[in-house]
Parts: C-alpha cells; sequence; structure tokens
C-alpha cells in the first residue's frame, strides 16, 4: 500500500464523532480532510456561512480551549469530482450508512481504506451482504470503536465532552476466519495509509488511539454494545439522565445482558472460544473474555461506566428520541433480536426493548404533533 505525499481522509458524516476526529486529525497529523456532505446545499452552508471553518471545545480541559480549524476542500455529492477515495471514515449513524455511502460507492475500490467509527454491530455486516459484494472492488474494512463523549453546539461547532478513547482493527471479510495473529496488526501498522495515520504518535496519544488484532477489538465492542444496550434504551424509555439509574437498574440490564450474551456466545463462537483455542500459542494476544462478557461483571460495568462515569450525560438514544430523531436501536438491541431468529434463539426481553423504544419515539413524535394529554 503506497503512502501519499499528503493523505487525504474523506469524512462522511461531519457530525459529532466526525467533528472530533477531523479536527485531532488536522493539529496532530498532515492529512488533508474532505468531509463529504450530504447535499449541495450543505456544503454551501458550511464553505459560505461558516467559511469551511469547524470547531471542537474540549470541555474537559482547563478553560475549555476552543479548536477551530478551516478546511481545504468540502465536497457533496453533486461537486465530487471523481478521484477514487484513498481513505474513508463513516462517522454517520449506523442506519444512515449505506444511503450515505451510495453516491460515492463508484469511487470506493480495492484501494479505499474504510473504517466504521460507529456504535452498535451490523453495520460491517450489511456492507458485506448488500454493498460491497463484488470481491473485485471491496474496499480494506476496518471498525472503530470510541468512547468519547462529544455533541453538537451550534452550527459546525461541537462539544468534545468525554475524553474516551479509539480502538481499531481490520475487520475480516470472511466470518469464519476472524482470528488475527499480531503480525497481522502490525504488518497493517507499517503499510496501511489509514492505520498509520491513525496510529501516528502526536495523534494516537492525544485522541487515545489503540489499533489491534480483531478479536481485541471485538471485546472492545461487545463490552461497548453492552453497554449501549443497557443505558441507551432504558434512559429513553424511562426519560432519565444515566446517573438517575445508578441504584435501581441492575435487574433490568441483568435481564437484558443475560440475553444479550446468550445470543452473542452463538454469533460469535469464534471470540467466546478464543482463550481455549488460542491460550499460550506464540504470536495470538491474550484476550480476556470470559472475564469480561460475563452478567456479573457487565451489569457492574454498566453501571459503573454509563451510570457513574457518565452519570450527568443524557445518552445518545435518549437525545435522539427528545429531538425526535430517528434512533439506532436497530443496530443495537433491534441487532441481538435480528441474530437470535438468525440462529432461532430468544430473544424477547431485546425484542421488547426495542419495541417500547420505538413506542418512545412514537409517543414524543404524537405529543409534538398533536399536543401533550397530560395537559388536558
Ligand atoms: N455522540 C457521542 O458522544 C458518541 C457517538 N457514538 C456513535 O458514533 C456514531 C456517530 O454519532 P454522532 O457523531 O453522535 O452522530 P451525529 O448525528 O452527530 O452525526 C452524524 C452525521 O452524519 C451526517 N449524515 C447523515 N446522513 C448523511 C449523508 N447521507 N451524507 C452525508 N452525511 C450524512 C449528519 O449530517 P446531517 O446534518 O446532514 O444529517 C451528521 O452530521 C453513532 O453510531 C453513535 O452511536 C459513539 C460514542 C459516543
Ligand atoms: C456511554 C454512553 C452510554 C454514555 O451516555 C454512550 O455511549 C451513549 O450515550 O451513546
Amino acid at each position: 500500500m503506497t503512502t501519499s505525499a499528503k493523505p487525504v481522509i474523506h469524512i462522511l458524516g461531519l457530525g459529532a464523532m466526525g467533528a472530533l476526529l477531523a479536527v485531532d486529525l488536522l493539529r496532530f497529523t498532515n492529512a488533508t480532510v474532505v468531509p463529504l456532505f450530504r447535499s449541495q446545499e450543505r456544503l454551501h452552508r458550511f464553505q459560505n456561512d461558516f467559511n469551511s471553518t469547524l470547531a471542537v471545545r474540549k470541555l474537559f480541559e482547563k478553560d475549555q480551549p476552543l479548536l477551530s480549524c478551516k478546511l481545504e476542500c468540502s465536497e457533496s455529492p453533486e461537486t465530487f469530482a471523481g478521484e477514487m477515495i484513498k481513505n474513508l471514515i463513516i462517522t454517520t449513524k449506523t442506519y444512515q450508512t449505506a444511503e450515505a455511502l451510495q453516491p460515492y460507492l463508484r469511487f470506493i475500490g480495492r484501494d479505499t481504506n474504510l473504517i466504521l467509527v460507529q456504535n452498535g454491530l451490523g453495520v460491517a455486516e450489511m456492507l458485506k451482504e448488500k454493498v460491497f459484494t463484488d470481491p473485485e472492488t471491496q474496499p480494506q474494512l476496518f471498525q472503530g470503536v470510541i468512547s468519547h463523549g462529544g455533541f453538537h453546539d451550534q452550527g459546525f461547532t461541537f462539544n468534545h465532552a468525554g475524553l474516551g478513547d479509539l480502538k481499531i482493527a481490520r475487520l475480516p471479510w470472511d466470518h469464519s476466519k476472524p482470528i488475527q495473529s499480531e503480525e497481522d496488526a502490525s504488518k497493517d501498522r507499517r503499510e496501511n495509509e489509514l492505520v498509520k495515520i491513525l496510529t501516528e504518535p502526536a495523534f494516537a496519544e492525544n485522541f487515545q488511539t489503540t489499533q489491534m488484532t480483531y478479536q481485541e477489538m471485538l471485546l472492545g465492542q461487545l463490552y461497548k454494545f453492552l453497554v449501549n444496550a443497557c443505558i441507551n434504551p432504558v434512559t429513553s424509555i424511562v426519560d432519565c439522565v444515566n446517573g438517575e439509574l445508578a441504584d435501581d437498574s441492575a435487574d433490568i440490564f441483568s435481564l437484558i445482558i443475560d440475553e444479550c450474551l446468550r445470543v452473542l456466545k452463538v454469533a460469535y463462537t469464534p471470540l467466546f472460544e478464543y482463550e481455549t483455542r488460542y491460550h499460550g500459542r506464540e504470536g495470538y494476544p491474550p484476550v480476556p473474555v470470559l472475564s469480561v462478557l460475563n452478567t456479573e461483571n457487565m451489569v457492574k460495568e454498566v453501571i459503573r461506566l454509563g451510570c457513574v462515569v457518565n452519570r450527568h450525560n443524557s445518552s445518545s438514544m435518549r437525545q435522539d428520541t427528545l429531538y425526535l430523531r430517528d434512533t439506532e436501536i436497530d443496530y443495537i438491541n433491534g441487532y441481538i433480536v435480528k441474530l437470535a431468529d438468525k440462529y432461532q434463539l430468544n430473544a424477547k426481553v431485546n425484542r421488547t426493548i426495542q419495541s417500547l423504544v420505538d413506542l418512545r419515539l412514537a409517543l414524543n413524535r404524537k405529543r409534538k404533533l398533536e399536543g401533550d394529554m397530560r395537559s388536558k
């Protein structure tokens, strides 16, 4: 994989996560960052009303500095010049991914490095099954699991609310052979342009990026998935801030996690068998799957990370329901339901949670349209 003199990274989804990545990539690497907007109208708003300037306020730093940068180039489907895309970061919401990619598919090929930086599960599987079906043009696919917290302020200014980290790994195209060696990972660190940029010391230290094998990243992804499968829907359904759940949520979290793990153990068998099959094997890292992904530990971790560390946070899904936006429930609890159907397993708890989130959103939208009956 050749490295460009001044590498170009396209970002599809210049929202909270996209903005955090864009600003720090511009601060700490020599990459040219090019946002891909949904339409020429949104592109012109960025270019004309905001002078192509993006800003991020680091809320967790002393004096909460506002870091802004002017982007040399930005595009939309109507203006895209048509060169092949070398590096693509996708930070749209999960359910927006396929539609957002559509206008750029002909510019994505085997030499495109594409990383998904999103919560949930199922987007990579959707892309393999429905979008990148031709082995001749399938991109180099990566996943990022991000725990930074961010939210929109106004215009193209975003708030970096919580300093987290970013775990990245190459995704296997062949789901039956997911396990990677440490050499597989270090080869990408040596040769893959996007991985090299995201692991450049200055950027990696500031953004807390670590590149790893797929199995190491997947442990982190399933951990975060279980946190989101509990906090996001429950705070949305009962309409509360994360910290309000700290004392009374162990039972519902246990029901959700127990069912999720029963399904995930079947869908991701190689991960749950990794410690047995690869114990002490040279060139394969230890991955503490079973001591992390068990109900007792995860109930404690969900409460710690979701309700204590992030106690003042309104979960991203609750924010979506309050602002009457679609939610990512189909890629979180709803994905467990999909996997359960695939493997003929029961997922009534997650199906109920999914239905209650949809009801919450529908009720909020109805109240907006028809008024709130509680006050009549
Ligand atoms: N926010 C957070 O703290 C965290 C978020 N995450 C995850 O990261 C992912 C992104 O979340 P977040 O950044 O909050 O989401 P946002 O809604 O802030 O950003 C999504 C962006 O995608 C853009 N977009 C949507 N459709 C298209 C399209 N067709 N073409 C181009 N752009 C498009 C939207 O622009 P438009 O205005 O045009 O709709 C928006 O700017 C999610 O999976 C989320 O769960 C993970 C950890 C924390
Ligand atoms: C960690 C948590 C649950 C913080 O609210 C989050 O990731 C989200 O809100 O999406």
